[in-house]
């Protein structure tokens, strides 16, 4: 035991990798017109439970990725013009079953390079799989509009036409649904997508494509791009070929990739940084507050974009909520993502951990109570103790920046004004909670919160029904739901003149 957390012992990338049922799905190569290619240059991926190097992955340059989007150029005119929008979400239908058919497998290899527990990583395959399921669905559900001409006969109609080549960029915290949140309504449409995994996870991005293209979608039509020169990634930022750009990641590096994306004026969607508050009422459900706060701040050991960065909880019920909390993360377990005891896994890297230690220490220093937790452990891996800060202020850096850990930091407030102001008082807007048995809060406050998806009572927000963006600086566009195939698409509109009525 260490500072009320549990510790276990780290397992092996040898073993895991050796209980592949279908060990073809291990991949380090890159896919790219059609084929698995390999090169010289190559990155390391690690595990961040045990340190121990995974593997070597084929590092693309920018000539890599030009041959990938001029050939999924030429696929995708094919690919829309052979293709019903019910024949391609059968394509979706059989990609869904078949990862459902390896869903131990996909887990093995998200858990051994992202290092979630192995529980999370069987929900994130399901959850990835969700979106292919909706959007196998949604593809038949693109309507178009008949509308009413002010010329005499004349027709005008519109059609929803897939706009071409998508450039995808996802994040290592879900190295699987980040990437068919994103497909899956691409193809539906009719696109074709150049994929850039993460570097720190690319192996779930390169075993659900394999997957993609036994299941019969056309190998050119998914490419996949892995890279450590994010110089050569910018390719699908810049190439005239690549029509839309979808990026999850930082906002930094979000709004670069943006102005690059202007240059030849590509649609583009931003799923960015979050710094979601979490606000508690006194008329809440506390056991249900405190539930919903530990699914929301510690799911991914709080690598979540729609983690609860910051708890505002209400002075009269403070006492009570926070030793709550911190009874539930003492008994949390840390350790290797595939022991069936741990609850909490390691962060994905070194500097995630440092700057997890950064945020602690700086609100250490301007007056901040340590309630459990604060420091890296002292083994191989990437480990943080989880930890709840009380008395934490705006001065802090953990009101203004993403910590992206296991910290729950609890701020004081007394008035709901006072708690709308705080959640607002940030550049961000993606995810907020609230906690209130009054009805009429619950629709005041919602309706105030500058956020593009806000959790009433419950921690858990994101399903493949629900649209899924934020707003301000965590960027724009939605994912999932019925808003998500319009991402991938264009609206065209026909006058068609001179009828004979
Ligand atoms: N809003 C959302 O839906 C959502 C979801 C998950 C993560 N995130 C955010 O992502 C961040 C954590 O992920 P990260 O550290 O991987 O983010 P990141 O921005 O560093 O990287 C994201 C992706 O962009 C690539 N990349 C980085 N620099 C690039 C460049 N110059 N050119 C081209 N590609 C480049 C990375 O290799 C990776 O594939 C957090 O801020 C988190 O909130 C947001
Ligand atoms: O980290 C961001 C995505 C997580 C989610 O889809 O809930």
């Amino acid at each position: 035991m260490e500072n009320g957390n549990s510790l276990t012992n780290g397992h092996s990338n040898t073993n895991q990798l050796s209980e592949l049922a279908d060990k073809s799905l291990f991949i380090s190569d890159s896919f790219v017109d059609g084929a698995w290619i390999s090169t010289e240059r190559q990155f390391d991926v690690f595990n961040p439970a045990t340190d121990e190097k995974i593997s070597s992955v084929a590092s693309l340059d920018r000539d890599d990725f030009i041959k990938a989007i001029k050939s999924a150029h030429v696929a995708q005119k094919k690919y829309y013009k052979s293709t019903t929008a019910p024949a391609r979400g059968a394509l979706l239908r059989r990609w869904y079953e078949l990862i459902m058919e390896n869903k131990r497998d996909l887990a093995t290899i998200l858990c051994l390079e992202n290092g979630k527990t192995f529980a999370e990583a069987e929900g994130e395959v399901v959850y990835a799989a969700s979106f292919i399921s909706w959007f196998a669905d949604e593809s038949a559900r693109s309507y178009g509009d008949t509308i009413p001409s002010s010329s005499p006969n004349t027709f005008i109609y519109t059609v929803r036409q897939p706009v071409g080549v998508c450039g995808i960029i996802t994040p290592w915290n879900f190295p699987a649904a980040m990437i068919t949140r994103k497909v899956a309504p691409a193809l539906a449409a009719g696109c074709s997508v150049v994929i850039k995994p993460p570097s720190e996870t690319p192996h779930s991005c390169l075993a659900f494509v394999k997957l993609a293209v036994q299941a019969g979608i056309p190998a050119n039509c998914i490419q996949v791009c892995t890279t450590k020169d994010r110089e050569a990634a910018t390719e699908l930022a810049t190439n005239p070929l690549i029509s839309k750009i979808s990026f999850t990641g930082s906002t930094n590096v979000g709004k670069m990739l943006a102005k690059l994306a202007t240059g030849t004026l590509k649609k583009v969607s931003l799923e960015l940084g979050g710094n979601a508050p979490f606000i508690v009422f006194d008329d809440a459900n506390l056991d249900i507050a405190v539930e919903a706060a530990m699914i929301c701040k510690f799911r991914c050991t709080g690598q979540t974009c729609v983690t609860a960065n910051r708890l505002l909880v209400q002075k009269t019920i403070l006492p009570k909520f926070t030793a709550a909390l911190v009874a539930k993360v003492n008994a949390l377990t840390v350790g290797s993502g595939f022991d069936t005891t741990v609850t909490q896994g390691p962060l994905v890297n070194k500097s995630a951990v440092a700057k997890i230690h950064e945020h602690v220490t700086d609100a250490i220093a301007r007056g901040a109570t340590l309630e459990t937790g604060g420091k890296p452990l002292d083994r191989p891996g990437c480990f943080f103790a989880p930890t709840v800060l009380s008395g934490v202020t705006t001065s802090m850096l953990v009101a203004s920046e993403e910590t992206f850990g296991p910290l729950a930091p609890i701020f004081a407030f007394e008035t709901e004004e006072e708690a709308v102001q705080l959640a607002n008082d940030t550049e961000f807007g993606l995810a907020g909670y609230l906690f209130s048995r009054d009805a009429s809060r619950v629709y005041r406050v919602a309706e105030r919160l500058e956020c593009g998806m806000i959790g009433v009572n419950t921690g858990k927000i994101s399903a493949s029904e629900t649209p899924f963006g934020g707003v301000k600086q965590s960027g724009y566009g939605r994912e999932g739901s019925m808003y998500g195939l319009e991402e991938y698409q264009v609206l065209k509109a026909v006058t068609v003149g001179g009828l004979d009525r």
